[in-house]
Formats: structure tokens, sequence, C-alpha cells
């Protein structure tokens, strides 16, 4: 892919998509990772610097590199920056919930997920913004996210770049060299890295996935690329299993009991 017209497409999109709503500014939850990083550079390429509000939003698990290299990101966009810290927010609804003895990590994980949706969602209402989505193709099409939690945006901007492709475009640009080689992880608990828990390199995810829509048979770009059809079939489920999130709600439909 010409990464350099994607870029392009990328930050015409973003602004296209503002000015058809009237918004001028965009909330972007900087993480300390690429993907945040890298919609925080499209999107002060496309609005402004001055239109651009980052905020990371730790909680007493996240590593403090994650702060570091999240306000260095901030600093070099020039970008109006806060910190949140999540921590309390959490133990409140862990609290204030019963029965909850069988929340396990990822269930732990998603809420903290949504709260950080929900404090984005606090500042874009307050400011007339909107909350930019930092979602990329492969994550998308695995549904490795959580619903209505960093699925919970109002655009994707990077939705169609694979995550090798998100490394190639961020190589482009002057980001911090830490975020260019840190693990992908969504720090949902202490040592979560994306690659152990999708069980395959990210590299072999994107040459798998690519020809398979495009129509390939599984076993044939098994064959082809040497990946164990056993990775290719995790895939494929996950895939499968995780359509519901790439889809509105589906609605009751009445519409027999108007048609007189
Ligand atoms: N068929 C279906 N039709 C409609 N809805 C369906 C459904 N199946 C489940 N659901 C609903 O979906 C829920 C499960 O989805 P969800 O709540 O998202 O939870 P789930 O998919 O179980 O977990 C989210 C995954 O995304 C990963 N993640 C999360 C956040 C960030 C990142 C990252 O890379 O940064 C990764 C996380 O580690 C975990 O593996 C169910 O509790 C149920 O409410
Ligand atoms: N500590 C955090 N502070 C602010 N936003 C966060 C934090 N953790 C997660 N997010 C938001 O959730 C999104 C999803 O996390 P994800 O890990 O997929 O992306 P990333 O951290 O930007 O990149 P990478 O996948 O390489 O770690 C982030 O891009 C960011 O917008
Ligand atoms: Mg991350």
């Amino acid at each position: 892919m010409d990464m350099e017209k994607a870029k392009d497409i990328i930050v015409d999109f973003i602004g296209t998509k503002l000015g058809e709503a009237g918004i001028s500014g965009a909330v972007v939850g900087i993480s300390g990772g690429i993907d945040s990083a890298l919609v925080a550079y499209l999107a002060v390429e496309a609005l402004g610097a001055e239109n651009v509000l980052g905020i990371h939003m730790p909680e007493n698990a996240t590593p403090g590199s994650e702060v570091n290299d999240a306000k260095e990101v901030a600093e070099r966009l020039g970008i109006d920056f806060k910190i949140v810290n999540i921590s309390d927010i959490l133990a409140t609804y862990k609290d204030t919930m019963p029965d909850i003895s069988e929340a396990t990590a990822p269930v732990d994980g998603n809420l903290k997920a949504r709260i950080r949706m929900s404090v984005l969602y606090y500042y874009a209402n307050m400011l007339g913004r909107v909350v930019m989505g930092t979602g990329n193709k492969t994550e998308i099409l695995l549904g490795y996210f959580t619903k209505y939690g960093d699925g919970g945006v109002d655009l994707e901007p990077i939705g169609d770049l694979y995550k090798t492709e998100v490394r190639e475009m961020s190589e482009m640009l002057d980001m911090p060299e830490s975020i260019l080689n840190k693990a992908p992880s969504a720090g949902l608990w202490e040592g979560q890295t994306d690659e152990e828990d999708l069980g395959v390199p990210y590299e072999t995810i994107d040459k798998v996935l690519e020809p398979i829509l495009a129509g390939e048979g599984q076993e044939r770009v098994s064959a082809r690329l040497g990946v164990p059809m056993t990775d290719i079939t995790s895939l494929m489920k996950r895939l499968r299993l995780n359509m519901h999130k790439r889809t509105s709600p589906p609605i009751a439909d009445l519409d027999e009991l108007r048609e007189d």
C-alpha cells in the first residue's frame, strides 16, 4: 500500500467527517501505544493541534512508562493533554455492584475500557467535540476490542489499516522510538499482550486475513504461507463469533403489524 496516499486519505476523511458534522475538535484516549499515537498525529494534521485533546487514563496496574510515552506524544504534537486516573472509579464500581465474585481479569478489563469510553465522551460532550476511534482493521475484524468500550467511538480513521500497516504508517512520522518498538497491549491486566491473547503474531494474522477476505481458500492460504490450519481456524472462529461487534444491535421487526 502507498502509505503516503493512505495518510492523505485518512487526514482528508477526518476533516471531511468533522466538517459534515459541523464540529471542529476531537478527543483521543492516548494510552502510550501505537494505535492511539497514530490517530493523534493524523487528527492534528487534519484539525490542527489546538483542536485535539489527548487524555491518558492510567490505573494502578498501568506501568509508569506508558504515561511518559503518552506525554511525549502530546508534547511533540503540541496538543492539550490531561491525565485521568481511573482507579477510584473502577474501585467504586466494584464496591457498588453486589455479587461480583465470579468476575475475572477480562471482565474487569472490559469495565476499564468502558470507563475510559465514558471519560472521553464526558469531555467530548462538554467541549462539543467527537471521540476518535483508534481501532485498526485487524482488531475490528477479529473483534479484539471491548464492545462499547474502546469500540464506542464516533469515527474509526485507521479502521482500514491492518496492524502491520499501522506500524508502517507510524514509522513515517516523528513518533517516539519507544512507541514504535513496544509490544502491542490492551493493558487490561498486568503483562497482557495482544499476540499472547490472540495466539498468533500480527505479521501472520495480517498475511492470512487479507487473502482469505479476498476469497482465497483457507487451506490454500495455509499451504502457500506455511501457516498451520489450527491458527487459521482459530482466527476465523474469532472473526465469526465477534461478528455482532461490527453491526448495530438487531431490532425486533414489527412491520407485519403495520401493514393495514
Ligand atoms: N452473538 C452475539 N450477539 C450479540 N451480542 C453478543 C453476542 N455474543 C456476545 N455478545 C455480547 O458481547 C459481550 C462480549 O463482548 P465484550 O464485552 O467486548 O467482551 P469480549 O469480547 O469477551 O472481550 C473483549 C476482548 O477484547 C480485548 N480487548 C479489549 C479492549 C481493548 C483491547 C485492545 O487491543 O486494546 C482488546 C480483550 O482483551 C478481550 O479479549 C457479551 O457479554 C454479550 O453482551
Ligand atoms: N491508559 C489509557 N489511557 C488512555 N486511553 C487508553 C488507555 N488504554 C487504552 N486506551 C484507549 O483504548 C484504545 C485501545 O487500546 P489498544 O491497546 O488497542 O491501542 P494502543 O494502546 O493505542 O496501541 P497498541 O495496540 O499497540 O497497544 C487506545 O488506542 C486508547 O485510545
Ligand atoms: Mg495498548
